[in-house]
């Protein structure tokens, strides 16, 4: 059984030309994928109708097993799937580094002592103990990232969709996520105009263009 898969997916915003126009993919479990494709060819667009962020004008979506069409069907992928946004800004919204972290684990139904425990634990694994106390909005933008995937990291999904995940860092920042998506369990779904990370991250890679994917693993 597939973890997610995207059936002959159609999609415009309203008001615009279509986005996707055909757009099938599947992701078994255990497997990375890569998504690549011109700026604007609708990357980030797939990944949020994937956790339903959006809704196709027709195709199916399913996700774990099921269908997914309603906005209630999509909680459940939204916690099993971590999708890490390509702008953090769009993805951080409390006043500390800490509360950011310890949002999602408190949603999911832990006590605040539970969470900030997940929260000291992530925090250590990304090498990120001492933004802890810092107000979110006066990171650098390498650090926003960084934070946003400990966000997603805390709700310890069972797939990851990463938008751009090297964008703002520096190359020894870069190393270090790298090093630690590869070092993650999960299946994945990875956006990137980065040949090199793509290569070394998620080698299967499907190119969009024109609406549709197409697979050019090298
Ligand atoms: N909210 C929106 N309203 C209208 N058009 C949008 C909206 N969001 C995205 N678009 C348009 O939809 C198309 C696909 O955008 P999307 O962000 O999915 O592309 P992308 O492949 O992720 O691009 P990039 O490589 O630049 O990140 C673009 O032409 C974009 O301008």
């Amino acid at each position: 059984m597939p973890l997610l898969e995207l059936d002959d997916i159609h999609f415009g915003y309203p008001g615009h030309a279509p986005v996707l126009r055909g757009a099938s993919l599947r992701l078994e479990p255990g497997q990375r994928l890569s998504i690549t494709g011109a700026n604007g060819s609708g990357k980030s667009t797939l990944l949020h109708l994937m956790v339903g962020l959006l809704r196709p004008v027709s195709g199916r979506v399913l996700a774990f097993g099921q269908e997914r069409r309603q906005e209630a069907d999509f909680h459940e992928v939204r916690r099993r799937a971590g999708l890490v946004f390509q702008d953090p800004d769009d993805q951080l919204f409390c006043p500390t580094v800490a509360e950011d972290v310890a949002f999602g684990p408190m949603n999911l139904g832990k006590n605040r002592a539970e969470a900030l425990a997940i929260v000291d634990a992530v925090l250590d694994r990304l090498g990120l103990s001492h933004l802890r106390e810092r107000v979110t909005y006066k990171l650098s933008g390498g650090e926003k990232r960084l934070v946003t995937l400990a966000t997603v990291l805390a709700m310890e999904p069972e797939v990851l969709l990463l938008d751009e995940p090297t964008n703002a860092l520096d190359e020894a920042n870069a190393a270090r996520l790298i090093a630690i998506l590869q070092a993650l369990p999960q299946a994945m779904v990875l956006v990137s105009h980065d040949a090199a990370l793509r290569a070394q991250l998620a080698p299967r890679a499907l190119r969009l263009s024109g609406g549709c994917l197409r697979d050019e693993t090298p």
